[in-house]
């Protein structure tokens, strides 16, 4: 009798002490939107998320409201701009996702949206500068290779940059990447990987085939599936036809990358995920961002992968990728200057 009653106790202290390591907040930023919702609903069925924090312009607290009845052991908050509303949903975040911001319309480049995200992130980011300067921020509002560095530089002025907890979210372009590979090849995509660096517009994406299973794709085949990949977004930009860009992908993509970094925190060893970091890789040619397959761990970036043998055409692609990441990073650190 004391004996089962023993193993009871040690069982739900278990479970206690299971439960309390897993408790995560996570606040999501735009959680209305297009990405938002979905991202949000992903997050709600994630049992290592505690407590989803939602903040929105408009349509925070209906979100919040709606997913709050599926019945997942996770608290769900909704908060609007009014009094403290940003601040509170981001106090005691373990992670910030930030989808908030305007898509793509046909005929634009991601680059277009600098004008209108540009201070849209950098606003966010200084409240979570000052709510919650611990928490790993993840960036999918674009331009992604701008307002990353858009958000360095608000940490840094406040003297609070990690740049192991500042991600950009470029898991899509892989997520992509292994599905057409798999229906050019007609294999399973979810046992093709291929890793994909740079950066998260055109081509400052940069597939590389010849470290997948199927290097020796070449010609015609391999032309169409690069660019494919690098502009699948254009894809859906234009079947959407003006209502806006991908939004159900990358939440499942945005949902991943929040699972990747929950499991490293969590302990789990060898968590390796593509992501738009700070990075050693080019600093040398004055490029301080870089996307390139990064090992998680609890604090963050543990491990930043380089980007390992490429052949020639390969290299002419990284070149032009290069070359136009530079320009878009520094367009982002010039914007905090001029507009702190
Ligand atoms: N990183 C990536 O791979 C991808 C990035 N994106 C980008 O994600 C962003 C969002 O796309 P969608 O969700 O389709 O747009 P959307 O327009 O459907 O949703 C954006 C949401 O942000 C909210 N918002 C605007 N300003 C805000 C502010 N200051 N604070 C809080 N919320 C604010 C809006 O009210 C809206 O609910 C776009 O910039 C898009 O280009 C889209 C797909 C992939
Ligand atoms: O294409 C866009 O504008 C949205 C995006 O980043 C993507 O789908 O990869």
């Amino acid at each position: 009798m004391f004996a089962a009653r023993r193993t009871v106790n040690l069982f739900q202290k278990r479970a206690f002490s299971a439960s309390a390591i897993n408790a995560s907040k996570v606040a999501v930023l735009g959680a209305a939107g297009g990405i938002g919702q979905p991202l949000s609903l992903l997050l709600k069925l994630n049992p290592r998320v505690s407590d989803l924090a939602l903040y929105d312009i408009r349509g925070g607290p209906g979100v919040a409201a709606d997913l709050s009845h599926i019945n997942t052991n996770s608290t769900v908050t909704g908060y609007n701009p009014d009094a403290s509303g940003l601040r509170d949903c981001l106090e005691g975040s373990e992670i910030i996702l930030i989808p908030a911001g305007v898509p793509r319309k046909p005929g634009m480049t991601r680059d277009d949206l600098f004008n209108t995200n540009a201070s849209i992130v950098r606003d966010l980011a200084k409240a979570a500068a000052e709510a919650a300067p611990k928490a790993h921020v993840l960036v999918i509002a674009n331009p992604v290779n701008s307002t990353v560095p858009i958000v360095a530089e608000v940490y840094k002025a406040r003297n609070v940059y990690d740049p192991k907890r500042l991600f950009g979210v470029t898991t899509l372009d892989v997520v992509r990447a292994s599905r057409f590979i798999s229906q050019v090849q007609s294999t399973n995509p979810s046992g093709e990987a291929v890793p994909v660096v740079g950066g998260h517009s055109g081509v400052t994406i940069v597939p590389l085939l010849s470290q997948s299973n199927h290097s020796s794709i070449a010609g015609q085949a391999r032309d169409a599936l690069v660019n494919r990949i690098q502009f699948g977004g254009d894809e859906v930009v234009k079947a959407k036809d003006g209502a806006g860009s991908a939004t159900l992908s990358m939440a499942m993509a945005g949902a991943r990358f929040a699972e990747s970094l929950l499991r490293a925190a969590q302990g789990e060893k060898g968590v390796i995920e593509p992501t738009f970091v700070d990075s050693p890789l080019y600093k040398d040619q004055g490029i301080d961002f870089f996307a390139s397959r990064v090992e998680l761990g609890p604090n963050g970036v543990e491990q930043i992968h380089s980007v390992g043998e490429i052949n020639e055409y390969e290299q002419g692609l990284l070149d032009a990728c290069l070359a136009d990441l530079k320009k878009n990073i520094q367009k982002g650190v010039d914007f905090v200057k001029a507009n702190p």
